[in-house]
């Protein structure tokens, strides 16, 4: 596919999200009818496509309004690409400019605009971030740093970036995370290097990492919350721990079990009587649903579906999750609160009216991670009992 006709491309699906189809789903449909396109092609469409989400709002106020075309036209003309070369109308690539389509080259007086953010949620990244709110929302429009783990339990970072070198992958040191590389070079190799596919490594974001890194060694450790199981797999890492793997919905583990088997570490699934029966545990991590603003780079649409309705909904799912693994700790354990949001509403707040209902807990420890070039967004926080 020439450039140009990668540009309409995304211009359908964005037709087909405009529509109602999520990104996902309008990606596949394009796919699906389009035989054609390479691998390579599929790529640049998904790019096009999530650099769009993550700078709606700019690429709509540069290209006219929010229509398909518009948003193309905003992006491009924000990326700095020759809209003439892209838009001819030759092939497959969209038709030429007309003369009303002319890039709008004024910034946005409108910060909500120039952050890339709904209205509503710009009053809340102030007072969540303070003086970092604008930092963060403007590297919430960049594409996220690809963050390898390295399995310890099977190699050494300089091995792992030797090994990932010699395939075409080559990574840097991450400075949040002492088991974390970031991908500098053929990040889209990754999933059929020899490293990988023998559980050398697994791909993580470093903040993710570093919540793993801050619990402490060993033990009997609950990932309540285990989702795909990226923090499961972190713990098993230690081989002191014994690591258990709990969601309330267990179809999300189902990756869980072989991605266990190739980094050779054991997790236990546990759901209902299993984990009645396994509890207490020396540590809970309650890695909870959230609403992913810290991982938008990751999951661009997740900007503009939040609303304050589903926020406050999240934070009720929150609490409960807290009071319920509260039951599973050990006396003298625990518990971990994790969330990829850079939201106060998530984070301290829930930390706060957590120890408002449970006044024989403290907190011992707390931690925010910006968004940035070596990780994502992240809060953490470690609670115990006071006596
Ligand atoms: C942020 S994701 C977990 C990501 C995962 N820990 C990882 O690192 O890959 C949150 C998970 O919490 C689960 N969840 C939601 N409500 C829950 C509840 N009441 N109890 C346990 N898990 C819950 C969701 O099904 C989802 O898989």
């Amino acid at each position: 596919m020439t450039p140009g006709a990668r540009v309409a491309a995304a211009i359908e699906v964005l037709t087909d999200m405009a529509e109602g189809a999520a990104a996902e789903q309008a990606l596949t449909r394009w796919a699906r009818r389009s035989r054609f396109a390479g691998s390579k092609d599929r790529a640049a469409v998904r790019d096009h496509v999530f650099d769009v989400l993550r700078r709606r709002r700019l690429a709509a106020h540069h290209g006219g309004d929010e229509g398909p075309r518009n948003l193309m036209i905003g992006l491009l003309h924000l990326q700095g690409e020759i809209l003439g070369d892209l838009f001819s109308g030759e092939g497959h690539a969209p038709s030429p400019l007309g003369k009303a389509e002319a890039p709008l080259v004024s910034e946005p007086t409108d910060r909500a605009v120039a952050w890339n953010l709904p209205d509503w949620l710009v009053p809340k990244f102030e007072e969540s971030l303070g003086e970092n709110a604008e930092a963060a929302a403007l590297a919430l429009t960049e594409r996220a740093p690809v963050t390898l783990r390295i399995n310890t339990g099977k190699t050494t970072r300089s091995d792992a970036m030797h090994l990932l070198a010699s395939e075409g992958v080559e990574t840097r040191e991450n400075r949040l995370c002492a088991t974390a590389l970031t991908v500098t070079k053929g990040a889209r190799k990754i999933r059929n290097t020899k490293a990988f596919l023998d559980g050398l490594v697994e791909l993580q974001d470093a903040a993710s990492q570093a919540v793993v890194a801050a619990l402490p060694a060993g033990g009997r450790v609950l990932d309540y919350c285990a989702g795909g199981g990226g923090k499961a797999l972190a713990l098993a890492a230690d081989p002191a721990r014994d690591v258990f793997a709990h969601d309330v919905d267990p179809g999300r583990m189902q990756d869980l079990a072989p991605r266990a088997a190739r980094a050779g570490v054991r997790i236990s699934e546990v759901q209902g009587p299993a984990l009645k029966r396994e509890a207490p545990f020396d540590t809970v991590l309650c890695d909870a649903p959230c609403s992913g603003s810290g991982a938008w780079r990751r999951a661009p649409e997740g900007k503009w579906t939040l609303s304050p309705e589903r926020l406050a909904e999240l934070t009720t799912i929150q609490d409960g999750i807290l009071d319920e693994a509260v039951e599973l700790v050990t006396f003298d354990g625990l518990l971990a609160y994790a969330t990829c949001s850079v939201l106060r509403d998530e984070n301290e707040a829930r930390i706060a009216a957590f120890l408002e209902r449970h006044t024989d807990w403290r907190q011992v420890f707390e931690r925010r991670f910006h968004v940035g070039p070596e990780g994502d967004g992240f809060y953490t926080a470690h609670l115990i009992r006071a006596s």
